[in-house]
């Protein structure tokens, strides 16, 4: 598979004024060189092939969007190089653009006193699209979407969910190479979601748009990707293919976060983990009245899990969640894939 994205050692550091404090401080930092280097994004060794979906993830702070940006062009390498599509985005930005599209959370491509019809007709002619390409991916867009029903609203108007699906139709339409997606299905619920995961999948089919999807949602990732690129400390830590980290988080795999009543004490923790195999359930103390236990629902019996906990310390809250970013990121370094 030919390459569209390719990383070679690339590394940014930002560089971190120093502050000082008491009288004239404010002009003293004009003026100081006292800085700390941080480097957010270290020697990352990374190549994409055309029409791959490839989730990139970790914790907060990992260095994912400081590559996107390098990735974008909004940002310059500190050390390494960034080709894609045989462009450095940092230098060809006005070409450049035009063979990208980004969907940031914070950023609308749309113009919010537009409606949205005339949104996208004023992308056509900014992206000089031919009126057959338009009506192509309109029809496409109509079959999966029924985008129409948004046309006549103003942009202003539309809902967080309408929104993001504007959004996203707003890059498809002028059939960039490569999208980047942070944070696509942020706060949407699931019928939105699938809609955009549709969508994403059909353009991938179609079109063969390389996508870089950037999530904490790993249903969005389970659902749409292939391979999964991890970062931690601005260092790729894991890059394989959707199956492998499947193995690595289990397929069934819950976090059930427990409020108790009482306070939790070494020998229930102990209890608890004598109940099932080691790599079925891990529990994590979170304070003295909370616990995360995550477990493989397929292999753990929740119901007498909780019995047992109910029993000796009661039980104030339950809520069940999926996986974390934070959970995968440890079960690589316990080695447990390595
Ligand atoms: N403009 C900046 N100036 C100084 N430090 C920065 C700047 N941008 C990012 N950083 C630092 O670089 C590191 C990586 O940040 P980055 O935003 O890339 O992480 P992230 O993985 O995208 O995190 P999140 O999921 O929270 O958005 C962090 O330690 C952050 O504080």
């Amino acid at each position: 598979m030919e390459n569209i994205i390719e990383l070679k050692n690339l590394s940014k550091d930002f560089k971190i004024l120093n502050k000082k404090s008491g009288k004239f401080s404010v002009v003293k930092d004009l003026f100081s060189t006292d800085y700390t280097v941080e480097r957010a994004v270290n020697q990352i060794n990374l190549n994409i092939g055309k029409g791959e979906i490839v989730g990139f993830i970790g914790p907060n702070g990992a260095g994912k969007s400081t590559t996107i940006k390098m990735l974008t062009g909004v940002l310059v390498p500190t050390e390494g190089t960034v080709l894609v599509n045989g462009f450095i985005p940092y230098k060809h930005r006005v070409k450049y653009v035009k063979e990208i599209g980004v969907v940031m959370g914070q950023r609308s491509q749309l113009w919010w006193d537009l409606s949205v019809e005339d949104s996208f007709k004023v992308m056509k002619e900014m992206y000089e699209l031919s009126d057959a390409e338009y009506a192509e991916n309109m029809r496409i867009f109509e079959e999966e979407l029924c985008i129409s029903e948004l046309f006549d609203k103003s942009v202003r108007h539309l809902s967080l969910g309408q929104k993001m699906l504007c959004e996203i139709v707003a890059v498809l339409l002028y059939n960039p190479k490569v999208i980047f997606l942070d944070e696509p299905t942020i706060g949407l619920d699931i019928s939105v979601k699938t809609k955009i995961r549709k969508i994403i999948k059909r353009m991938n089919s179609q079109q063969g748009v390389t996508v870089i999807l950037t999530t904490h949602d790993i249903s969005d990732i389970e659902a749409l990707c292939d391979r999964v690129v991890i970062i931690d400390h601005g260092t790729i830590i894991f890059d394989d293919s959707m199956n492998k980290m499947k193995q690595l988080v289990g397929s069934e795999r819950k976090i059930i976060e427990i409020t108790t009543k009482k306070v939790i004490s070494d020998e229930l923790t102990e209890k608890i983990k004598g109940m099932f195999t080691k790599e079925h359930l891990q529990i994590n103390p979170a304070s003295n009245k909370r616990m995360d236990i995550i477990c493989d629902s397929g292999e753990v019996d929740i119901n007498e899990l909780l019995l047992q906990i109910m029993e000796y310390v009661g039980i104030e809250d339950i809520n069940t969640v999926g996986v974390k970013i934070e959970d995968i990121v440890r079960q690589v370094y316990e080695g447990n894939l390595l």
